[in-house]
């Protein structure tokens, strides 16, 4: 079973793709944390990250591993634990700039599709292009959406400065969060959009919870289509 759950920034994919997860025993794979996790790489070994070129040629050289757990998100380059420094704002602001480079899509997204390779039990893969292009053959595609000041709001005190303290500016957060999504959007490489066949959840006046419990109910009549038709493609063959 692959779940794929899209979507812009703060719209709850990484809360709803863990608890869902979690709930239903499924692997869990963070994209977003595996490209914040390149990111942090570049700026500790002295990438520029306004040259591109730079960022190419950088592509494949740190090791980039995730953890799958969903109750346990890890994530490291180089061996070094990156789950916080990944959070920062500098790696946010930065973030973009390196996920637009075709190097390191390619780099990301074949370490993406061997992970749910492995995933024997079923995955939930969360990011911005995993229905459209890392895995179009998903049983389910998921595209999560909210309004930009819903998203800002729950976004607003949860980012921390590179000195550890909480941004609670709204407005700013709004504006970053805002800007993060038109660059994701509009790159050449894949770029964030709902796939064709992604059933669009719009979360702005959903609980958490009421999204949990939607995309489980999803799942698991993705899970019975499945069921259903695996019998007649055996049978077929
Ligand atoms: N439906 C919701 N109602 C209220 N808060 C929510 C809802 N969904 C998520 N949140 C909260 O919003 C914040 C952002 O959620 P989350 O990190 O899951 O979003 P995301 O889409 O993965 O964001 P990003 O792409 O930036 O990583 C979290 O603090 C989370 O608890
Ligand atoms: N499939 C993906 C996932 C993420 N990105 C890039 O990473 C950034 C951080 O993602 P978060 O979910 O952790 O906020 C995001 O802004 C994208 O630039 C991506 O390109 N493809």
């Amino acid at each position: 079973m692959i779940v794929a759950i899209d979507g812009p920034s703060g719209t709850g994919k990484s809360s709803t793709s863990k608890a869902v997860a979690a709930q239903l025993g499924l692997s869990y794979l963070d994209t977003g944390a595996q490209y914040r996790a390149i990111t942090w790489w570049m700026l500790s070994n002295g990438v520029d990250v306004s040259d591109q070129e730079a960022i190419a040629a950088a592509a494949d050289k740190p090791s980039i591993v995730s953890g799958t757990d969903p109750r346990q998100p890890a994530i490291s380059a180089d061996g070094l634990d990156a789950a916080g420094p990944i959070r920062t704002q500098e790696v946010t602001a930065a973030v973009s700039a390196v996920s637009a480079v075709p190097e390191v899509r390619t780099r990301i997204t074949e370490l993406q599709r061997a992970i749910a390779a492995e995933a024997g039990g079923g995955i939930v893969v969360e990011g911005r292009d995993i229905g459209t292009t890392v895995l179009p053959g998903a049983d389910l595609k998921v595209f999560l959406t909210a309004s930009p000041e819903a998203r800002a709001a729950r976004r607003s005190g949860e980012l921390k400065t590179t000195e550890g303290k909480p941004v609670t500016d709204l407005a700013a957060t709004q504006q970053a969060l805002t800007a993060r999504d038109k660059a994701d959007s509009s790159r050449k490489a894949s770029p964030l959009k709902k796939a064709e066949d992604a059933v669009e959840v719009d979360t702005t006046e959903l609980t958490l919870e009421q999204v949990i419990e939607c995309v489980v109910t999803l799942v698991e009549k993705a899970a019975a289509r499945k069921a259903e038709a695996e019998p007649v493609e055996e049978a077929a063959r």
